[in-house]
């Protein structure tokens, strides 16, 4: 059966990255993507971005909605504090083992744990089952018509502190209206929109980050 996309972009690491250096696992995730077949990575240019975030949060406990190959969870885990862990949801089971090969490869297993299953399945269960009592980051880069509903439900479920940053990748294209909607005239939100390109693209996007007010 012909491979796929993710599995080729997993078989460029393993043949063309260093182990256990996730910037050159990035590197090569990057230059696959931008010159043989694009896929849907945050990407260098947006992950600039979201690498000054997730500084600026400095989290212990970190979250993110849509692992896909690992890409971003790479870019988060590669910059968190020693005892610090990012959990990492994805719904599509090859998509999953792909990354965890893919962050086996770049030497993060320990910081990252794939949970797979669908966000509001799995959100009301990481108390128990994943000992979160706070989440400090939370990356959102799942279904976007999601965003809204998985933010409100982690407000709900007592997971977001006062400080704690949401940082949502697509708010242009593909677009999250009814999140940017909600978000932006929510009293407990302060939010800042950072303009830039869907990734490996010369097309218009924008990643936009919340912080919870409490
Ligand atoms: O759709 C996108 N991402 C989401 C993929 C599916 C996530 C499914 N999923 C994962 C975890 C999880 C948990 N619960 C429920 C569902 C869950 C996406 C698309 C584009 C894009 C596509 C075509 C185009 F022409 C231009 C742009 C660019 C991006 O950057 C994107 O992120
Ligand atoms: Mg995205």
């Amino acid at each position: 059966m012909d491979q796929s996309k993710e599995q080729r972009i997993l078989n460029s690491v393993s043949y063309n990255a260093v182990k256990g250096d996730p910037e050159s696992v990035l590197d090569c995730i990057d230059n696959y993507c931008s010159q043989k077949e694009w896929a849907m990575n945050v990407g260098d240019e947006k992950g600039v971005i979201l690498d000054k975030v997730v500084e600026e949060a400095d989290p212990t406990i970190a979250l993110e909605f849509g692992t896909y190959v690992g890409y971003s969870a790479i870019r988060i885990a590669r910059l968190l504090k020693p005892n610090a862990r990012l959990l990492t949801i994805e719904f599509n089971p090859e998509f999953a083992s792909i990354a965890r090969e893919i962050i086996e490869i770049a030497g993060l297993s320990e910081k990252i744990t794939i949970i797979e299953g669908h966000s509001q399945d799995i959100i009301p269960q990481l108390r128990e089952k994943y000992q979160v009592d706070k989440v400090d980051f939370v990356f959102l880069d799942h279904w976007k018509e999601r965003y809204c509903p998985d933010t409100i439900l982690l407000e709900e479920c007592g997971y977001l502190r006062k400080g704690s940053i949401l940082l949502a990748d697509n708010i242009v294209y593909p677009g999250a209206p009814d999140f940017i909607k909600y978000i932006r005239s929510h009293k407990s939100f302060d939010c800042t929109n950072y303009p830039s390109h869907l990734e490996y693209m010369k097309v218009e996007d924008a990643m936009e980050k919340a912080v919870y007010m409490g």
